[in-house]
């Protein structure tokens, strides 16, 4: 391996020690703690483990963290109640609605209906748009942490190819602005890119982010590149256990690329501390303390 290891573990840990500083001259301050209200609807494995992180992360940082878990058959309109609930509670200043959700809701319904200030996330379309438009809003978790990552180790990204494999609403189509916004010049490939293998090659900075294990081979990446893997795919590995895997070949890839971030221990962490970072963020606009 010749490329350097990007160790989003270590960058979130350091960001996250520095908010619970900030939280707590917040605290000081405006005369109660950061609340960040996290909902989840249904049993799914995964969800359950991310929302437990995220319990724990506040929880290290000072902020309140208020838990709802719904059954899995919860209709939207009852879903639809607790987001109101929240947005009208002034202990909550940033709410997080687990996705996916279950078959039964209309998400995008739900994502409408949480107020554009309490949207921690930046999904709404309000704070898509800002971003869209170069405003101050909420920027997605995920790719504001890889642009952290992704600064860590090449600041200067003027003029930069850039290319995003995905056009999610959130990951992709914002990580593209924020680069973008940088001064890369960028392309968003996906399904119905011809010729990926190339389109890729071009890349001085490269995000998969697919949900596909692996898909990035090593000659795929431009010797050089920095190489950021957002995909979390659970796989088999020896019988009867798994383990999970980006969708970068990482041991390929690294042989090829100037850093690269790892998975488990990349972008992952740097979503945890980012949501923390925008609570904080709302607590502050709310205070009047921005
Ligand atoms: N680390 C973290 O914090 C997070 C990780 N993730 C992970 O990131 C990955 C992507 O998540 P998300 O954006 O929500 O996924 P989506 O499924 O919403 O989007 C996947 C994108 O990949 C494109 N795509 C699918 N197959 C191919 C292919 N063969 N070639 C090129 N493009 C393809 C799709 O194209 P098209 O639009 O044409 O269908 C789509 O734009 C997942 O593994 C997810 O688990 C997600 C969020 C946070
Ligand atoms: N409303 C909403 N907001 C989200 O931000 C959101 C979501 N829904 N749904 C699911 C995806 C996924 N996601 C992750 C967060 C942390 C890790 C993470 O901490 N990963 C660790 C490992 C975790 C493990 O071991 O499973 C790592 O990569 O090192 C991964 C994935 C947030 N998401
Ligand atoms: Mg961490």
């Amino acid at each position: 391996m010749s490329a350097a290891l990007i160790d989003g573990k270590a960058v979130a840990a350091s960001l996250r020690e520095r908010i619970a500083d900030d939280v707590a001259d917040f605290a000081a301050s405006a005369g109660r703690v950061p609340g960040l209200a996290v909902v989840l609807v249904g049993d799914d494995a995964a969800s359950a483990v991310y929302v437990r992180n995220k319990a724990a992360a506040c929880a290290a940082a000072g902020i309140a963290g208020h838990e709802h878990r719904l059954p899995a058959d919860t209709s939207e309109e009852a879903l639809l109640a607790v987001v109101l609930g929240l947005n009208a509670d002034p202990s909550v200043d940033g709410i997080l609605v687990q996705l996916p959700l279950p078959p039964q809701i209309d998400a995008s319904r739900i994502l409408a209906a949480i107020s554009a200030d309490k949207d921690v996330d930046g999904f709404h379309a309000t704070n898509a748009g800002r971003l869209a438009t170069g405003l101050p809003g909420f920027v997605p978790c995920t790719p504001l942490g890889c642009l952290h990552l992704i600064r860590s180790v090449g600041p200067d990204l003027r003029g930069a190819e850039a290319v995003v494999i995905g056009r999610s609403n959130i990951v992709g189509k914002p990580m593209a602005a924020l680069l973008l916004g940088a001064d890369c010049t960028v392309t968003i490939a996906h399904s119905r890119t011809r010729d990926l293998p190339e389109v890729a090659r071009r890349a001085d900075i490269l995000v998969a982010a697919v949900g596909r294990p692996e898909m990035v081979r090593g000659d795929w990446v431009k010797p050089g590149a920095i190489v950021i893997d957002v995909g979390i795919n659970r796989i088999a590995s020896t019988p009867g256990r798994t383990k999970l895997v980006g969708d970068v070949h990482f041991a390929e890839a690294s042989a090829v690329a100037r850093a690269i971030t790892p998975v488990p221990g990349g972008v992952g962490p740097m979503t945890i501390a980012m949501l923390l970072a925008n609570t904080l963020e709302a607590a502050r606009r709310h205070a009047g303390l921005a």
